[in-house]
């Protein structure tokens, strides 16, 4: 069920209008649901039944607090990248023995924050890496537990940048290599084998390519139980796309029951799904400040931009814009546009929609990547995030006003 639907030809949000919620708090605003982001997690965590597993919610697609507090409650685990993650997933409630870190550039800082939290695993992203990550280990008289992230070489079919797990790409170990590199994390005192871990990519409509990866991870768990190496879990990453516009990506079901037939008895599957979690979870609201048709073009300058959403912008990507409140204007063809001094700077092009002045849109599927990506370019305050739950709504993050965004900085003496 969605939870942003028209009643009464308005947009909702859960139980509120849109358009009341955009007079309440302002625009541009990012709003989410409650209930769509409990019954996504619901999706992946319920389709395994009862098999071993844990759903780490990639935290870098939608990272506010509340956001993780909401999946906390859900029994989430959390797949984070930075200390920054690591402090949010705890001071949200989530369970650091449910934590796993990704990425290909941990500190030596952040390696010992996430053994004095007690993370649950480090996915090891390089030789140097497990090097470092095991003198920091020693320092405090510790053992990281560990999976080696191994790169399959399989294509994931997805947009150049957010495909991982090439031979090209700079994320984990060539799987040819990842025997050898078992075997040294065998070797090393403050060392400790737990699994496999493999992500190729974001947004994959398909199946076959983790299928395919997963088949090169089982081969190598064979060849690692060969040398007596024991493995305790397989981390599966995440990846699932979502319907921006005609995907048709399997559902969360589908996806973890094709998984589940490849896996060999009752071994431990983690996955670490983000988009899949937040995309729909979410939407961007934006009023039309100006009009400007042209002879070539028609613009619709609103209040929302790249800094807010940058999507659209970075990846080409189609996100449907859509109206709070329906009217019959004449439709035209609108490239629509925010304020930001750079021509890349658009929500959507060439949308045929009915506009007027003051307009609320609303931009769909912007839970994931939006805020989380947002930046102060052109010195502008980040957006104010709104959790609705029912027919309340919270304010999960106050719009920044220009002194947050001074506060860190200071003239010459
Ligand atoms: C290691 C890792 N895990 C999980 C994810 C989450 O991916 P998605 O949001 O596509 O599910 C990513 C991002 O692609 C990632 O790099
Ligand atoms: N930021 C990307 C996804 C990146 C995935 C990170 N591993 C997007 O919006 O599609």
């Amino acid at each position: 069920m969605d939870h942003f639907q028209y009643r009464d030809g308005e947009l909702f949000a859960e139980e509120l209008p849109v358009e009341q919620l955009a007079a309440r708090f302002g625009t541009p605003l990012y709003l989410y649901s409650r209930a769509t982001l409990e019954r996504h997690f619901q999706a992946f965590d319920e389709a395994f039944g009862d098999h071993p597993h844990q759903v780490c919610y990639a935290v870098k697609a939608n990272s506010n607090l509340a956001v993780l507090n909401v999946l906390a409650r859900c029994g989430a685990g959390f797949d984070i990248v930075s200390g920054g993650e690591l402090e949010r997933v705890l001071r949200a409630g989530g369970d650091p023995d449910k934590i796993v870190f990704s990425g290909v550039g941990k500190t030596a800082e952040e390696m010992a924050a996430a053994l004095k939290a007690g993370i649950h695993c480090f996915n090891v992203e390089s030789a140097a890496e497990l090097e470092l990550l095991n003198l920091v280990a020693g320092e405090l008289d510790l053992q990281a537990p560990i999976a080696i992230r191994v790169n399959p070489d399989v294509d994931a079919q997805t947009h150049p940048y957010i495909s991982t797990g090439l031979k090209d790409n700079k994320f984990g170990v060539d799987i040819d290599k990842a025997p050898a590199l078992y075997q040294r994390a065998h070797e090393l005192p403050h060392i400790r084998i737990l699994g496999i871990d493999c992500h190729i990519g974001s947004q994959l409509t398909k199946l076959s390519p983790f299928e395919d990866a997963l088949e090169r991870v089982l081969k190598l768990l064979d060849q690692l139980q060969a040398h007596g190496i024991e493995i305790q879990h397989l981390d599966l990453g995440g990846g699932l796309g979502v319907t921006y516009d005609q995907e048709t990506p399997p559902a969360p079901a589908d996806y973890v029951q094709a998984l589940l037939k490849h896996i060999p008895g009752d071994l431990p599957v983690h996955i670490e799904p983000g988009r899949a979690i937040a995309a729909n979870a979410g939407i961007f609201v934006t009023q039309v400040l100006f009009l400007k048709p042209t002879e070539h073009k028609n613009f619709a300058i609103v209040d929302g931009a790249m800094n807010d959403l940058i999507r659209p912008s970075l990846y080409s990507a189609w996100q449907n814009i859509v109206p709070v409140k329906p009217h019959d204007a004449d439709c035209r063809t609108w490239d629509i546009v925010g304020p930001v001094c750079e021509t890349g700077d658009f929500l959507g092009k060439e949308r045929a929609l009915s506009l007027d002045t003051g307009d609320l849109l609303a931009v769909r599927s912007a839970g994931a990547y939006g805020f989380a990506m947002a930046s102060n370019y052109n010195s502008r305050n980040r957006p104010a995030e709104i959790m609705v739950d029912g027919d309340q709504a919270f304010v999960v993050r106050q719009r920044e006003t220009v002194d947050d965004q001074l506060k860190l900085e200071s003239l010459l003496p």
